[in-house]
């Protein structure tokens, strides 16, 4: 008889990984031994996605040589080109990334091999190909043309000219920038794990990362960026205490707020409030911002919660322009880096993924057949 199931795998040890690491009492974060509060704001996405996938910070050459990878690895394959209008029209975006993203496994050249090389090669395109997925996804909604990528950009300043339409400033780069750094990789959150059980039975990284899309979509989880933004736009600025007071004494859960490993703040809303502040001021109108606040105290004082994430990630964005219903996506597009990493992590020291489960139905029935039930 099986042991009866932690709810939710609260404080289950599921997977070894060196990728990264959560002190939820302190409330830190580490990327392979990096504090994030040492790379945000002083090491590229880029670079970050580097040290994830190949393991070490990058020199200036190998960064070289993984830029002009990711370069060459933005460009689409025709099936998945030939189909985005049609994607577009029907699918809400993480759909049809999700679409997306399995239409490129059966372009990518190295699609027939899990071969560490093959899969570097992989998490190389997935990770250039996420922003330029979102950004023509969002060009074929909306009937405009974006501008091409410009192979001199960073992913984060080609990212947001291909969103806006407009060249971002420097800041605002480097803002976003940061914001791809904080989102990359988060231990065994439910995401990463979906991908590391599909590449546990030896499946391919696109049906990993397939599976991690559909994951990372659900307001519990990422798709709870998006939501905090709708609640904000829902709430009269001047009625923020009593509309959050209201929506708990209605049992509803307030989006952004609460983490399943943090008891203390999430290193990650500290730098994404500073950002949320900056960028609210240099708007002229911080509302959003102020609203936020507001809010972060009433919950806390109401319900003992921390902001996490998703909460001042979704006000940054919207500062940057980016549409409401792009910024899971957004998400996704820094997370390609810390799930692609994972899969080779699980591919290079494999072992299926296998629990068992509580059995709470009925037994020893008898059957009848069809006609006398
Ligand atoms: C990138 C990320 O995925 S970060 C998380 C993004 N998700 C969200 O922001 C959605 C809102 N938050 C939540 O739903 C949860 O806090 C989760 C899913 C993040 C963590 O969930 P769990 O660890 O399973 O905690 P659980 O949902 O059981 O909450 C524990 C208690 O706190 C309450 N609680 C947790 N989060 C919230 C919230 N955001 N608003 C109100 N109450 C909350 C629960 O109602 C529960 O109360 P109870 O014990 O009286 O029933
Ligand atoms: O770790 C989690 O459960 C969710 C999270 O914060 C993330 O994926 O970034």
């Amino acid at each position: 008889m099986a042991d009866k199931p932690t709810k939710g795998l609260a404080d289950v040890v599921a997977a070894s990984t060196a990728l990264s690491d959560i002190d939820g009492k302190a409330g830190r974060l580490f990327y392979r031994g990096y504090d994030i509060h040492d790379l945000a704001g002083r090491t590229t996405f880029e670079e970050t996605a580097h040290l994830l996938q190949h393991g070490s910070l990058p020199t200036r050459d190998q960064l070289a040589a993984y830029g002009a990878e990711l370069v060459r690895g933005r460009a689409l394959g025709g099936l998945v080109e030939s189909n985005i209008p049609e994607i577009a029209g029907k699918q809400a975006p993480m759909e049809a990334l999700r679409t997306l993203v399995s239409l490129a496994g059966a372009d990518d050249p190295d699609k027939d091999s899990n071969a560490a090389d093959a899969n570097l090669r992989k998490a190389a395109r997935l990770t250039a190909q996420q922003p330029i997925l979102v950004a023509h996804y969002h060009a074929a909604r909306t009937g405009g043309s974006i501008p091409d990528a410009d192979p001199e950009l960073s992913i984060a300043a080609n990212f947001l000219l291909q969103i806006t339409g407009r060249a971002p400033s420097q800041r605002e780069v480097e803002i976003f920038d940061a914001c791809l750094v904080l989102h990359a990789d988060h231990t065994m959150n439910a995401s990463t794990f979906a991908a590391r059980v599909c590449a546990a039975t030896l499946s391919d990284m696109h049906s990993a990362i397939v599976a991690a899309i559909g994951t990372l979509k659900g307001p519990l989880h990422g798709g709870a960026n998006e939501q905090v933004m709708r609640t904000l736009e829902a709430i009269d600025p001047t009625g923020v205490a009593q509309a959050v007071r209201d929506r708990l004494a209605a049992g509803e859960k307030i989006m952004g707020f609460g983490h399943r490993v943090y008891k203390t703040e999430d290193p990650r809303a500290t730098h994404l409030r500073k950002m949320s502040r900056e960028l609210g001021e240099a708007s002229g109108d911080d509302t959003f911002y102020r609203m936020s606040k507001e809010m972060e105290e009433v919950v806390f004082a109401e319900k003992g919660l921390y902001p996490n994430v998703d909460f001042y990630a979704a006000t940054v964005y919207h500062y940057l322009g980016i549409p409401t219903d792009l910024f899971t996506p957004v998400f996704s597009v820094s997370r390609m880096s810390g799930w692609t990493a994972h899969v080779i992590e699980q591919h290079a020291d494999n072992r299926l993924i296998r629990p068992d489960s509580e059995y709470i139905g009925e037994r020893d029935q008898k059957w009848t057949p069809i006609d006398e039930r």
